[in-house]
Parts: C-alpha cells; sequence; structure tokens
C-alpha cells in the first residue's frame, strides 16, 4: 500500500545559501529507505520539503501525480493525510496525555466516534509498547517513551508513506535496536513507504533496503544498500565506515591541507567491512520489499568484502551443571 515519491532537481537554499542542489531520487514504494548525511547538509530540510512544510526553491516532488513542490494548499492538505512523520523529539503537545496525542489526528481528520478512535488508539500504543502509559503526561515519560507515542500517532491514520527524523537521537544502543526491530515490523505489517533520517551508521548498515547520503549540497549517492555498502566512492566509504580518513572533516569537508596531509602520510582507509545481514522482522517472515541477502551483489557482478551476509548473532556453548555451580535448583 505504500506510493513511490519522485524527487526531480530539489533545490533548496536559505537567505541565498544552498543546503543542496540538484536532488533527484526515487524512494521505491513499500521499501525502508535511509537518508544520511553529516551535520547540517540538510536532511531534516529535506524531511520537511518532502512534507510540504518547506518550499524547495526548485524541482518536483511526485506522490501519486501530485507535486508537492509546487501545489496549492488545499492539495497539500490532502496529500499530506497520507504522510505519518516521526519529528526528532516526538512533537507531542505537552499538556495532553499520551492517549488524547495518538487521539489527535482522528479527531481532527475524521469523523469517526470517540468509541472508534479508543479501538484504534489503544491498537497503536499496544503497537509501539505504550499500553498501561495511555493517561500519562509527555513530561511522566523517558525520551525513548515519547518517540513511541510520537510514533503511535503518526500510525493512527494508517498513512501510505512513514517519514522518521532521526528516531534514534538520544536513544541508548538497546533503545535503539527495539526501536529499529519495530520500524522492520511495522514496515511490514503496513506495507508503506519509509523513509529514516538518522546519524546512526549501524541502523543504516543493517535496516534499510537503500541508503542516501547527503553531502556537501549535493546527493552523493542513493540506491540499494549493498551497492552503497560496497562502494568505494570516498565520501560514501568514510560515512557508512565511520572512519576519520576521508574527505568529510570535523566541520564537513576537510580542506586542501588536511587532505595534503593525509595524502603525505599515505594514510589509506582500511578495507571495507563485511556486510552484515539485513534486520528481519521479529515474526521470522520476511517484507514484501526484501531482497534475499548478495542478490544485489550477485547480480551486478560486485564482490562482497569477505565475511559478508553472515550471521553475527553470538552462539555460547551450552552451560553445564559444573559452571552453574550444582544441579537443577
Ligand atoms: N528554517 C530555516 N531557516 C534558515 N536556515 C535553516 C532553516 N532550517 C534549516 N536551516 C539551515 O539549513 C541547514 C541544514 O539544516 P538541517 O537541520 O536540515 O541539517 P541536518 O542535516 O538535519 O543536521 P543534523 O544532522 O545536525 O540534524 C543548516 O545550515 C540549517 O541552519
Amino acid at each position: 500500500m505504500g506510493v513511490e515519491i519522485r524527487v526531480e532537481g530539489l533545490t533548496k537554499s536559505f537567505h541565498g545559501q544552498v543546503v543542496w542542489r540538484d536532488v533527484t531520487l526515487t524512494i521505491p514504494a513499500g521499501e525502508i529507505s535511509v537518508m544520511l548525511g553529516p551535520s547540517g547538509t540538510g536532511k531534516s530540510v529535506f524531511l520537511k520539503c518532502l512534507v510540504g512544510l518547506l518550499k524547495p526553491d526548485r524541482g518536483h516532488i511526485y506522490v501519486d501525480g501530485h507535486d508537492i513542490a509546487t501545489c496549492g494548499e488545499r492539495e497539500l492538505y490532502a496529500v499530506r493525510k497520507r504522510f505519518g512523520v516521526l519529528f526528532q523529539d516526538g512533537a507531542l503537545f505537552g499538556s495532553m496525555s499520551v492517549y488524547d496525542n495518538v487521539a489527535f489526528p482522528l479527531r481532527e481528520h475524521t469523523r469517526l466516534s470517540e468509541r472508534e478512535i479508543r479501538s484504534i488508539v489503544m491498537e497503536k500504543i499496544e503497537l509501539v509498547g505504550l499500553l498501561g502509559s495511555e493517561r500519562k503526561l509527555p513530561s511522566e515519560i523517558s525520551g525513548g517513551m515519547r518517540k513511541r507515542a510520537g510514533l503511535a500517532r503518526a500510525l493512527v491514520l494508517d498513512p501510505e508513506i512513514m517519514l522518521f527524523d532521526e528516531p534514534d537521537s538520544g536513544l541508548d544502543p538497546v533503545r535503539t535496536a527495539y526501536l529499529n526491530q519495530l520500524i522492520v515490523d511495522l514496515n511490514q505489517q503496513t506495507g508503506a513507504t519509509f523513509l529514516i533520517v538518522t546519524h546512526d551508521v549501524n541502523t543504516a548498515r543493517t535496516v534499510p533496503d537503500n541508503i542516501g547520503l547527503l553531502y556537501h549540497q549535493h546527493l552523493a549517492m542513493f540506491g540499494p544498500r549493498e551497492m552503497c555498502l560496497c562502494s568505494e566512492e570516498p565520501v560514501v566509504r568514510q560515512f557508512l565506515n565511520a572512519q576519520r580518513i576521508g574527505p568529510i572533516g570535523m566541520a564537513e569537508e576537510k580542506d586542501a591541507d588536511e587532505l595534503a596531509a593525509e595524502a603525505a602520510s599515505s594514510a589509506e582507509l582500511p578495507p571495507l567491512p563485511p556486510i552484515p545481514l539485513q534486520l528481519q522482522p521479529s515474526n521470522g517472515l520476511p517484507r514484501p520489499s526484501q531482497r534475499p541477502p548478495g542478490q544485489w551483489c550477485a547480480e551486478h557482478g560486485v564482490t562482497p568484502p569477505p565475511g559478508s551476509f553472515q550471521s553475527t548473532t553470538p552462539t555460547f556453548p551450552p552451560v553445564t551443571a559444573h559452571q552453574t555451580g550444582g544441579g537443577p535448583s
């Protein structure tokens, strides 16, 4: 039920300062895509343009025949209802309970009765694991719970497109792992088109079907996960492997002196690490858009780095009675 988003020649600037120019890509229907990029490269601005909160200077954003970049307010309002957006902080109303926050889009955009609303709200609250917290205010729950409440709210209108703005920011690695699993499970259940903006390289390496990278005012790459994880392109390679050596510096781009010093020290990027297996839905069934591991590499005659697509789940030897210090108690 997801729809594709076709972006053509998109350019955005603020006060004459270009954020990115001529961005062209197609976010495939029903797939999970991730947009990466160093801080300040305009990932959030990109997301806001997609949902019509910001107008680009030039270009088009086609969703099912509607051009979000150029359409009028009324058309935009109708198309926007097909989007669910999870903002960084959950963007909850502080004076409303979790329940009322999640119910808000239904009360605003539908004529459902309170009874029908309750059934949908409680279903979504359960889906994100917040049963029991529905009467609490946002200030009474943790940051991770606020994100999940924001996610429940983004899901109530059954969106065909879900946008996530740094869902993992401010979360510890365990909570990030849970949230990533939830995202993969939701994609399987809804078949919606997912776009996730993140800094987290581990998320980018394991969750999506496609990876994009914004860098230095342009889209450096967008394509299937395996293609990006095999890429020798210096910026892509440096970012996806979280390396210091490469064109990206602390202030986005290294200057000529820094690059010359790196070249003189003959610092080389380490070999590409193995491509990890993609995160599977927790019910063990594949997502409709999921491709078998290694398929893209095989189809394109690319040899993946050694050790790719091997399970990294640790296997522990069986614990014996001797090791536990006695028999069953
Ligand atoms: N409403 C605005 N008015 C003026 N400049 C803006 C506005 N929104 C964003 N910018 C500028 O656009 C640039 C890109 O910002 P954006 O928040 O999209 O970056 P980002 O890649 O999401 O960064 P981060 O990873 O740190 O969240 C920044 O220089 C920012 O200051």
